[in-house]
């Protein structure tokens, strides 16, 4: 099939796709699922390469896993477990078995737990020592932060109760620049980590546990913990009714959804809660029922392998025209990179081709100031993602949000359409001639034919994050069957940790630096030398 697909390629690599998108290509290479609109005419894929696409997916057994993994198999081969995010926004609590067992009344009894909870924090049934809840703060890191911390910005329109801070970093400028800002007898801190033992949080928590107690007499009366590892949460003085637990078949990147969105959960609300697990649920069962070529996240996963392993363009920018998705690529990053950054597939062989792409980006239209020049004149190809709404939350302000749109829609045309010699020495003719002319011009030529897709829908609500989530969830996991890899797993992060923690002593200058490499070794040296 790769080789197929590669064949193909060369067939239409050079093809003008500006020249083939008309109002039939536009409708045929479009999908509406619910509330969304992925367009995909401005690629450079025909229908002989789409269906190619699509038997690549029948080929690599796409159908046969996506239902084993909602039926609850245990799809992550290395570490042994089901991967059941999607039972986390079950809400219908249709039985999913786990090992012969139905999960799902523990799913629902921990929503429900966790709502009572996050409604008792906005409404200050729930206090602190100095009385209602003003602030939360979030302790996480990786898929225990990045989830809710777009979420939550995502939504701010959404966002009427305490303020919410997600601190992540061991950096201590992270916690210190947070806890500055905050009452602790007002404050709720919430350690979000599935194994509770992730260095970075466990440091920041004690740090967050240090500074309440210098005000607060009963600091684990103002903690909660978000966790699979109950007995741990009780060990750092959680009491079991603020510990909201799940089960190991949720992967960190895929929490959002259960107790690691509690912050989320508090600063919306539960019902608006519930609605963003309605609209991942609305795409769990588009993806679970339509045809892979009316499929969104099938569709959006067989661009990226396009663009990705047939084409050879490395990275992938992912442009939110909507402010409020700033933190989306940074979310993207964790979720496709860790899921899909993997050069060894299921049964252990080296891959032969490549893994998932660097995904990066901006929300325009900021990246149009920044970055963009390298995208419309760079060497390398970059695909382009754009995200936009029809309508924005600022009605006085609508105006700014049509000129937002068209900001988005001229990016995507620009990168399609480009500029030739011919029109970019018409736009200098009246200033230039002669050599100086022909010179001028070439700086001012588009080449254009650059691919883009574009994912458009009403206005980003609650339901909508939703949708958009669950969208990118299922496209990972698509890509990742294909590359025949495990998405679920991420043992490219345990050697850093390792060494990590061997050089904590070094840097301390408790232990030496004599089995370390010289440019490490230098390094410590100069470091020490300024007081590390
Ligand atoms: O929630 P935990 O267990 O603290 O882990 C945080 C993050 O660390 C990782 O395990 C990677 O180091 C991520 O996969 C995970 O989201």
């Amino acid at each position: 099939m790769w080789n197929a697909l590669k064949k193909h390629h060369a067939t239409v690599a050079d093809r003008k796709f500006i020249e083939l998108v008309d109002a039939d290509r536009a409708n045929d290479f479009s999908v509406i699922a619910s509330d969304m609109r992925l367009d995909y005419a401005k690629t450079n894929i025909d229908k002989t390469g789409r269906d190619l696409l699509i038997d690549l997916l029948e080929t690599a057994g796409v159908t046969a896993k996506r239902d084993a993994m909602f039926a609850g198999e245990a799809i992550n081969e290395t570490e042994g477990r089901a991967v059941l995010h999607t039972a986390l926004r079950n809400l219908d609590g249709d039985a999913v078995m786990v090992n012969g067992k139905d999960v799902m009344p523990d799913v629902l009894r921990t929503l429900a737990n966790m709502s009572a909870f996050a409604e008792d924090v906005r409404s200050g049934a729930f206090t602190g020592q100095g009385g209602k809840i003003t602030d939360v703060v979030n302790i996480g890191i990786g898929g225990s932060d990045l989830g809710p911390a777009m979420a939550v910005n995502a939504l701010a329109p959404y966002h009427n109760e305490p303020r919410c801070h997600f601190v992540s970093n061991v950096d201590p400028a992270d916690i210190a620049g947070v806890l500055r800002t905050c009452d602790p007898a007002t404050t709720l801190v919430i350690v979000a980590s599935k194994t509770f033992t992730t260095i970075e949080t466990m440091t920041n928590a004690r740090t967050a546990q240090a500074w309440m107690a210098e005000v607060v007499t009963d600091t684990g009366a103002q903690f909660a913990a978000l966790s699979t590892a109950e007995d741990k949460t009780a060990a750092f003085g959680i009491a079991p009714e603020r510990v909201f637990g799940f089960e190991d078949w949720v992967g960190g990147r895929y929490s959002l959804w259960g107790p690691i969105g509690l912050s989320l959960m508090i600063a919306i609300g539960a019902d608006a809660f519930k609605s963003f697990l309605r609209g991942a649920q609305a795409m769990d069962v588009h993806f679970k029922s339509a045809d892979w070529s009316e499929n969104l996240p099938a569709l959006l996963a067989v661009v990226g392998i396009w663009h990705n392993q047939i084409c050879g363009y490395a990275t992938r920018a992912v442009l939110p025209y909507d402010n409020n998705l700033n933190r989306l690529p940074a979310y993207l990053q964790q979720l496709e990179m860790e899921s899909n950054g993997k050069g060894v597939s299921m049964d252990g062989a080296d891959l032969t081709v490549n893994s998932g792409p660097v995904v990066w980006g901006e929300p325009g239209t900021n990246g149009q100031h920044a970055f963009y020049q390298l995208i419309h004149q760079g060497t390398r190809v970059v695909p382009c993602e754009f995200l936009v709404a029809a309508r924005g939350h600022e009605d006085d302000l609508h105006h700014q949000h049509q000129l937002l749109v068209a900001n988005c829609l001229a990016q995507s045309e620009a990168l399609m359409t480009g500029r030739t010699l011919d029109e970019a020495r018409a736009k200098v003719a009246v200033k230039f001639d002669g050599d100086e002319l022909e010179r001028q011009a070439k700086h001012r030529v588009f080449p254009g034919n650059r691919p883009s897709v574009t994912i458009a829908y009403p206005q980003m609500t609650p339901f909508v994050l939703g949708q958009l989530i669950a969208l990118y969830e299922h496209r990972v996991f698509v890509e990742g069957v294909v590359l025949g890899i495990n998405s679920y797993d991420q043992w490219g992060v345990e050697l850093g940790k390792e060494l990590a923690t061997a050089l904590q002593p070094v840097v301390e200058g408790t232990a030496g630096t004599d089995n370390k490499d010289g440019s490490t070794a230098a390094l410590v040296d100069f470091l020490q030398k300024h007081g590390v």
